[in-house]
């Protein structure tokens, strides 16, 4: 049960807030620290406070799961209420507070432990107002304390960027006092508060401090620069200028106004679309790995101590890489030594580029360097308690792999690939047990991107599932796991993505007006930048799985093929739908591609609606041409039963293919546009424009029974039946 105790041991009440498991500010926690601060301030044996958390962790913050419920519409809370506790019972209250942080102080319980009047911490101690990434602000007084603790610019880079700080640093901002070892936090902090209530060290109150504050003229010019970039993602992330404001009405008119400022604009924040998106994603994102009928049967994962992977090219390397930042041994095996040497040299520099960033020391890559056992002999898998084959996409070359791999590895040892495109039950179907294989498909870098997909059969074992997502844990990604199907979720669900931007050009729409419109959407570049990134030659090999295997829904515009005629492959040929100069910098070419353009419409001879009107389709019109067919194709991911949860689409959405966060992935925006409005959109550009956007069942379905996508309908046969 959430909830506060406190005793009182040699003048001094240690107060512990409990909620497992990282003590969460909720409701009951809250209203326990006011009580418990209420009466130790009240209590004649206390002359000083000590504010801990259990477990040995502080306080993760407010309680995210209370602030869904305001960004589903509940009120929101009145943060400014348990703020004025604060400033009176803890910041202003005749004893003095400390805090002992252990492990972590974010958000709320960093905002806690500022209103104290000193901190210690543990070596390592994670310290941040990371509110932002969830769509609100600070609002237990952070946009107030933290720029008077640590100086406006650093707190803005701390608050904008949700960046939280070690210990270490903080220590030398002045953000803690001391750096504690965890055995003795308690007696520190207890030490600490009683030297304070006995005026042998200074009593600061960090709301009135002003020595880390600049000069007035500084203090404008770092708002200015912030409030700026605030205001460029304004339409979309209100938060952001929300956040500047409040901070700014504290330095420029006091932090009682600023105080009031803050929970005013927490409110508004809190009941934004992006709010209600972030909040979304944060626990989308935390429950992939529950996979109802695999997760809930009692299986342990088993712990991967030696990874085998086959193939050291880019993915192989990377994947490498990723197991070893784990202390996971890595059995690296090529064909031939140069392809080996090569292959290890990539696992070396993605070590070194992380010691050039400082987030590694060149021992600790030494180190993991020696975990790696690289070798041209499938013998050396013997061990492995699981081997990833990455090789090129050749089904032949798979299949006799895999034939060889189940007779050198340990029966138990799982035998995974990372093919992105190919019918895992197709590479299988040489082996004795075809049910041993597993998909275990990485995004590349694979060290870097957060996303891996883990594709299971029918008769993919549960024991299987659980060990591989044991192992997405080990190696720190989010998993989702998927049917097998062509391009499984991500690529599945974004195929009409580039199928509908190409539509989008032959019906009269300028190439890099659909550009911009996507990236005012929230998407890192627009598709045919994208196009140009990945190279259009590999866009149409891709392409070609689904235009196989999808063919009622594919929209196979002949302006790709004939840019590959052209030889305007994309960034690595120096041209594509842009050019690029020798520092891969592009460049719009209209001229280069408007006589592809115009072949296209003419072999195409799609009404030209998108120059129809003066300025030709709006942003928004664009964005939904694009992303209604997605949302339409991961309505039938989700009928068919690829994934298991709209969260799971909403999180490889956003991991996988950079589908803004504060959308809250495809399925939740679709929910906020709407299933009557997609569907009625989608049927008249249908009739228009074809199949690609032609809506499905599930969609149509909710639609009719006004039920949201992530729900689905009652009834999936309804409209056909009708
Ligand atoms: C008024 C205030 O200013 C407003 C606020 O404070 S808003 C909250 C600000 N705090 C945050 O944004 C921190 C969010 N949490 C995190 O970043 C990470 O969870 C963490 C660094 C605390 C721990 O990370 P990690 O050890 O990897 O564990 P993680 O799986 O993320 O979390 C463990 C569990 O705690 C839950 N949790 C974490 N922080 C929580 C919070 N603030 N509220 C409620 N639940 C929380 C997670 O949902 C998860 O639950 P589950 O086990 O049921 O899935």
């Amino acid at each position: 049960m959430p909830g506060v105790t406190s005793s009182v041991r040699d003048g001094v009440c240690v107060i512990e807030m409990s909620n497992p498991p990282v003590n969460a500010l909720a409701l009951p926690v809250l209203e326990g620290l006011e009580k418990a601060l209420k009466e130790a301030q009240g209590d004649g044996r206390v002359k000083a406070i000590v504010i801990k958390g259990a477990g040995g962790k502080f306080s993760g913050g407010f309680d995210i799961g209370h602030l869904r419920k305001s960004t589903q519409g509940a009120p929101a809370s009145d943060v400014g209420e348990f703020n004025a506790i604060l400033c009176t019972l803890a910041e202003g209250g005749a004893k003095p507070c400390v805090a002992a942080i252990e492990n972590l102080a974010l958000g709320g319980g960093l905002e806690v432990a500022m209103s104290c009047a000193a901190r210690v911490a543990t070596p390592g101690a994670q310290l941040g107002l990371p509110e932002l990434q969830l769509g609100v602000i600070p609002g237990f007084g952070g946009t107030q304390r933290l720029p008077r603790l640590v100086g406006l610019e650093k707190s803005l880079e701390m608050m904008l960027k949700s960046k939280s700080i070690k210990a270490e640093e903080a220590l030398k901002l002045g953000l803690v006092d001391k750096i504690v070892d965890p055995a003795n936090a308690v007696n520190a902090a207890c030490e600490l508060a009683k030297s304070i209530a006995s005026g042998s060290t200074k009593r600061e109150l960090s709301m009135y401090r002003k020595d880390k504050l600049p000069d007035p003229k500084t203090a404008q010019a770092i708002l200015k620069e912030a409030g700026k970039k605030a205001k460029h993602v304004q339409s979309v992330m209100p938060h952001v200028a929300l956040c500047v404001d409040a901070v700014a009405v504290g330095i420029t008119e006091g932090p009682e106004a600023g105080l009031q400022r803050e929970a005013v604009n927490f409110k508004k924040a809190v009941s934004s679309p992006a709010a209600k998106g972030l909040v979304h994603f944060f626990f989308a994102q935390r429950a992939t790995n529950i996979v109802p009928g695999v997760t809930d049967g009692g299986l342990k994962p088993r712990v991967m101590k030696s990874v085998g992977v086959v193939g050291g090219g880019l993915m192989g390397s990377g994947i490498a890489t990723a197991c070893l930042l784990a202390g996971i041994g890595v059995v690296l095996k090529e064909i031939k030594q140069e392809f080996l040497d090569a292959g290890v040299g990539r696992i070396q520099s993605n070590l070194a580029s992380m010691v050039r960033k400082g987030r590694m020391t060149e021992d600790k890559a030494r180190k993991l360097m020696s975990l790696v056992k690289p070798t041209l002999s499938d013998d050396d898998f013997r061990q492995c308690d699981m081997v990833i084959e990455a090789v090129i996409e050749n089904l032949d070359l798979k299949q006799k792999i895999f034939c060889n791999l189940e007779k050198i590895c340990r029966p138990d040892c799982i035998l995974s690939t990372n093919t992105s495109t190919i019918d895992i039950t197709k590479i299988a179907t040489k082996m004795k047990n075809p049910e041993r294989i597993v998909g275990a498909h990485f995004f590349s870098p694979a060290h870097v991107m957060q996303l891996f997909e883990i594709i299971r059969t029918k008769d993919t074992p549960s024991q299987i599932l659980v060990d591989t997502l044991g192992l997405s844990k080990q190696i720190r990604k989010t998993p989702v796991v998927v049917g097998n199907c062509t391009g499984f979720a991500v690529n599945r669900v974004f195929f009409p993505y580039t199928m509908s931007a190409t539509a989008l050009v032959d019906i009269g729409c300028d190439p890099y007006a659909i550009d911009r419109a996507i990236m005012m959407f929230g998407m890192p570049m627009g598709p045919f930048r994208l196009g140009d990134l990945v190279g259009h030659d590999v866009g149409v090999h891709v392409g070609k799985n689904f235009i196989d295997d999808f063919p009622d829904r594919v929209y196979q515009s002949p302006l790709i093929p004939s840019l590959l005629a052209s030889k305007r492959l994309g960034e690595k040929s120096g041209a594509g739908f842009y050019k690029y100069d020798n520092k891969r910098r592009a460049t719009p070419d209209p001229e280069g591609v408007e006589g592809l353009i115009a072949a296209s419409r003419a072999q195409t001879r799609l009404p030209l609606d998108g120059s129809s009107i003066p300025n030709g389709l709006t942003p928004q019109e664009i964005a939904e041409m694009i992303f209604f067919p997605v949302v339409n194709e991961a309505c039938r991911v989700l009928d068919e039963g690829i994934v298991v949860k709209a969260g799971d689409i909403d999180t490889a959405s956003i991991l996988g293919m950079g589908f803004p966060a504060f959308r809250g992935g495809i399925v939740h925006w679709g929910d906020s546009v709407g299933a009557a409005v997609i569907a009625t959109k989608l049927r008249t550009w249908a009739t228009r424009y074809g199949g690609l956007y032609q809506p499905c069942p599930y969609l149509e379905n909710c639609a009719i029974q006004g039920r949201t996508l992530a729900q689905g309908p009652l009834d999936t046969k309804l409209k056909s039946r009708l």
